[in-house]
């Protein structure tokens, strides 16, 4: 591809609460990062709340068709207290990172210099978690009988397929070998659930041969999340299943900066459909509206989806404009806006 070339045709997807604040500012900041030679082409699309109480659909056959034309996809949040839970949870992200193969979660955490902990000492954080995103628990592969009754009973099943299993487990492996440590836990809980735990660990020591100069190790996810506050700094890459993947993510933000800085990516790897950046947070009905969300979350979720795409300079100068502007900040108090234009800023100085 000849540099005069190069373009990102990018579908927006704001969605509910805090997410149409932070989107905004991650597309401040993604236009002022890059040059002008790339053309960057947006479509904002209305899935959410506002398109479920406008139609009572959550995403269309039609939808999925257009979004699969895109390079990439940005994603705010999704859910609303308007709508029951899991209504769009399920009927749209949830589809959405199954239609599109997002079988890699990519979920990083570092503790920047400069920024507030509750852990004390201010620790060395600085790990990815491959959070498996198509299975597990996730699939609906459940149901219930005597609903609504005192005999109510519901079964939720952990779906865990060897093929799944092993294609999430080689591309951690992957991702292990090329980071200065090269050491790959499994976090699972194989003491209790034996079947899925068994097959995870299973799949991860036969990979793991293929990958001698990477050091591997075991915990339970309990006992992870012990690690997690107590010695994060032992951790370097981390694969683990889909519902274990989330709840650690949640705990990995809160002593690595807040939830507020922690970005996703929803990778498809074999590049057949579009990957999806988003970040970890949910649409955070409490603070919406307030301009009181930070929105670093997201503009480093950018920085995620432009490595993905190939600007290797951008997403570095996005998260060094994240990192100054975090070391940067002490207690002062800024709007979601404010940040937002901060970031742009630096990445445009
Ligand atoms: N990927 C997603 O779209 C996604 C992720 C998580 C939750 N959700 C949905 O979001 C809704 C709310 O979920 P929740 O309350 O459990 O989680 P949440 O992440 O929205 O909020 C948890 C807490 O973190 C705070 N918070 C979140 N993002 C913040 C930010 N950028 N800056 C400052 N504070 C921030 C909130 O104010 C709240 O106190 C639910 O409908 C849930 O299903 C969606
Ligand atoms: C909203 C919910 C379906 C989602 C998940 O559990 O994956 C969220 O918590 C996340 O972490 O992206
Ligand atoms: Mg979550």
């Amino acid at each position: 591809m000849s540099v005069s070339s190069r373009s990102i045709n990018l579908a927006v997807i704001p969605g509910d609460g805090i997410g149409q604040e932070v989107v905004a500012q991650g597309l401040k900041v993604l236009s002022a990062v890059l040059p002008q030679d790339v053309k960057l082409e947006t479509r904002e699309f209305d899935f959410g709340a506002r398109r479920y109480h406008a139609t009572g659909e959550t995403l269309t056959d039609a939808d999925v068709t257009e979004l699969k034309q895109h390079d990439a996809i940005l994603l705010g949040a999704i859910g609303d207290p308007s709508v029951p839970s899991g209504v769009l949870e399920r009927g749209f992200l949830l589809k959405l990172r199954f239609l599109f193969d997002h079988y890699v979660n990519l979920r990083p955490s570092r503790l920047l210099p400069g920024v507030a902990t509750p852990l004390a000492g201010q620790p060395e954080i600085d790990f990815i978690v491959v959070r498996e995103g198509t299975e597990g628990p996730y699939t609906g592969n459940g149901g219930s009988i005597r609903t609504g009754t005192p005999h109510e009973v519901a079964t939720e099943v952990s779906v865990n397929t060897a093929f799944g299993v092993e294609r999430v487990v080689r591309d951690a492996f992957a991702r292990a070998q090329a980071r200065p440590r090269k050491k790959l836990t499994l976090v699972h809980k194989n003491n209790v659930l034996a079947y899925a735990g068994h097959l995870w660990t299973n799949v991860f020591n036969a990979v793991a041969a293929e990958f001698p100069d990477v050091t591997t190790d075991y915990l339970h996810v309990d006992a992870a999340t012990i690690f997690l506050v107590t010695d994060p700094a032992r951790f370097d890459v981390i694969v683990t299943d889909n519902l274990f993947g989330d709840i650690i993510t949640d705990l990995a933000a809160a002593v690595s900066g807040g939830i507020g800085v922690a970005a996703s990516g929803n990778i498809n790897p074999s590049g057949e459909f579009p990957s999806m950046f988003e970040p970890v947070h949910g649409s955070a009905p409490d603070i919406a509206g307030q301009g009181k969300a930070d929105p670093s979350a997201t503009v480093l979720s950018v920085a995620l989806l432009l490595r993905h795409l190939g600007y290797e300079p951008e997403a570095a100068r996005i998260e060094s404009a994240v990192s100054a502007d975090l070391a940067a900040r002490g207690d002062s108090v800024r709007t979601t806006d404010e940040i937002g234009d901060a970031l742009a800023a630096r990445v445009a100085g």
